[in-house]
């Protein structure tokens, strides 16, 4: 594949715009499930190449194309690199197709369009989701290097991901790994000073900048977003799952320390500063929670998620840290194993069933033997002797699994969310943060109410927002001064809500 030198912009290999009808295509099957509609495995007809196709969800689209799909193709159109996902062409459907009995058929592609990629076998949180997972670490230097190499690609050119997550990691069986999901990106230019939107990068995944209302930011965001995933990577399981905005930055500040004038110059300028400072001063904890990590890989982690975003590493200087030079080395991308397919719109679907079919025996077995107890999940005794749930998504960083301290080769094993209960409830942060704030040791998040749909809007009906945007806040903390309510993300790593279409 032809790659334009870092700083040049590659239009040479313009794919063939809308010409061609999706039915060249044969879908196979569902493998994602986004904002935008779903995406598909597609075999091209004639060629039998295999594709992913990703329908553009014009269902609310009074206005015509949407801005989101214009602003995501543009982008892709500028970018060709091997650590990013190549759009190989747009499709159109010309009308709905009916079913024998003149029904609109639901197999059938109906009046769309579609953007056919290149298809990848996996993204980073199916594969990390399979039982039994096993990253070794030069696989992860292997992953994380490309990342890197990617995304500063991406700076060069200008352009912000803004929404990097593991399911917009894409890994094919090569063992390569590129960077997707653009619906969330923009150009920048670095002596343009405008006001971006905060509402953007899937909750756990966002910086602290953002979390504290700045509308000017660069790179640095998406910087913090793969410390995230670095870590995730070393640990075994995300690091921040922040439930809330409040929660996510509490989580923030217990990891890294609050901001303050000397590690963070500037930040009481931050628009939602005051409403958000602790107390009291928290201490950065990231080396002491971390501690059984490799020195390089903490080094550059410590780095990544540094509060200051002017302090923080670059992409450019993440690759030539100590961590990539230092044996084990990363591993050639062609070594790797070879995996079934995994997305995590299928490892979701497959755990969904088990626990179906897990809950239909017990059922079975509860007719069978009504004395029995039904078992419930594993509890087990804390130091003061109260009965806790482990592993808990909020307890990360207390427990380290022993992936955390096995050295080189660890094991990625996930907490197993449970499918159709949500684990991170979306909804109203109903108490307003400053309630909280005579909370022990400055932690706002425990004393939230339960969050339930109570809220104000429907993102969904919001102009711009998203299809999965039932999501709704309530009255946000004193914080979030959009009309008293932010469509922000909804809670945790699955999505980004409602953001599309913003600067
Ligand atoms: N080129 C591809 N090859 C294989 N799978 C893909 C490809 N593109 C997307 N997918 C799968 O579909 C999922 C959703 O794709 P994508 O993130 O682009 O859609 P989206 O509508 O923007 O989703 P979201 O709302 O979660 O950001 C991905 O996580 C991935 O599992």
């Amino acid at each position: 594949m032809a790659v334009a030198a870092a700083g040049q912009l590659n239009l040479e290999e313009s794919p063939s715009w809308g010409s061609r009808s999706v039915s060249c295509f044969e879908k196979l099957e569902q493998i994602g499930e986004g904002t935008y509609g779903q995406v598909y495995m597609a075999k091209e007809i004639q060629t039998g190449e295999v594709v992913a196709l990703k329908k553009i969800r014009m269902d609310n689209e009074r206005e015509g194309f949407p801005i989101t799909a214009i602003r995501e193709i543009k982008i892709l159109k500028k970018l060709q690199h091997d650590n990013v996902i190549r759009l190989k062409e747009i499709v159109t459907s010309p009308g709905r197709d009916k079913d024998d009995q003149g029904k609109p058929d639901s197999n059938k592609y109906n009046g769309s369009i579609y953007m056919v990629f290149e298809y990848m076998d996996h993204d980073l949180t199916g594969l990390s989701d399979r039982p039994g997972m096993h990253f070794t670490v030069p696989q992860i230097k292997c992953y994380m290097r490309q990342l890197l190499t990617g995304l500063h690609y991406c700076h060069v050119n200008q352009v912000l991901h803004r929404d990097i997550k593991g399911s917009n990691l894409l890994i094919d069986n090569d063992g390569n790994l590129k960077l997707a999901d653009f619906g969330l990106a923009r150009s920048f230019s670095s002596d343009h000073n405008g006001n971006l939107t905060n509402r953007v990068i899937t909750l756990w995944y966002r910086p602290p900048e953002l979390l504290l209302g700045s509308t000017k930011y660069g790179p640095a965001v998406d910087m913090w977003s793969v410390g995230c995933i670095f870590a995730e990577l070393l640990y075994g399981k995300p690091i921040l799952p922040g439930k809330n905005e409040p929660e996510q930055l509490n989580k923030i500040f217990e990891l890294c320390g609050s901001p303050d004038e000397v590690n963070w110059p500037g930040v009481s300028k931050i628009p939602w500063y005051n409403n958000f400072k602790p107390p009291r001063p928290m201490k950065r904890r990231l080396r002491d929670i971390f501690k059984h990590f490799d020195r390089h890989a903490l080094e550059l982690l410590e780095k990544m998620l540094t509060l200051d975003p002017a302090q923080r590493i670059s992409a450019k200087d993440a690759l030539d840290a100590e961590y990539f030079w230092n044996d084990p080395l990363p591993c050639d991308p062609k070594s790797l194993p070879k995996y079934e397919s995994s997305h995590e719109f299928q490892t979701k679907k497959k755990r969904q069933q088990q626990r179906q079919q897990h809950e239909e025996m017990a059922k079975r077995q509860k007719i069978q033997h009504p004395q029995q107890h039904v078992r419930h999940l594993p509890m087990q005794q804390n130091l003061q002797g109260h009965l806790s749930l482990r592993p808990g998504p909020n307890q990360p960083m207390h427990n380290p699994p022993l992936a955390a301290a096995a050295g080189p080769s660890q094991h990625f094993v996930k907490p197993r969310v449970t499918v159709g209960q949500n684990r991170y409830p979306q909804g109203g942060n109903q108490g307003g943060y400053n309630a909280n704030r005579g909370n022990q040791a400055g932690v706002y998040g425990a004393p939230y109410p339960p969050q339930g749909r109570g809220g104000t809007y429907s993102a969904a009906s919001m102009p711009g927002q998203g299809p999965r945007g039932g999501v709704s806040y309530g009255v946000g903390g004193p914080g979030y001064p959009q009309g008293g309510s932010y469509g922000g993300s909804g809670g945790g790593r699955g999505s980004m809500v409602g953001n599309r279409g913003q600067q």
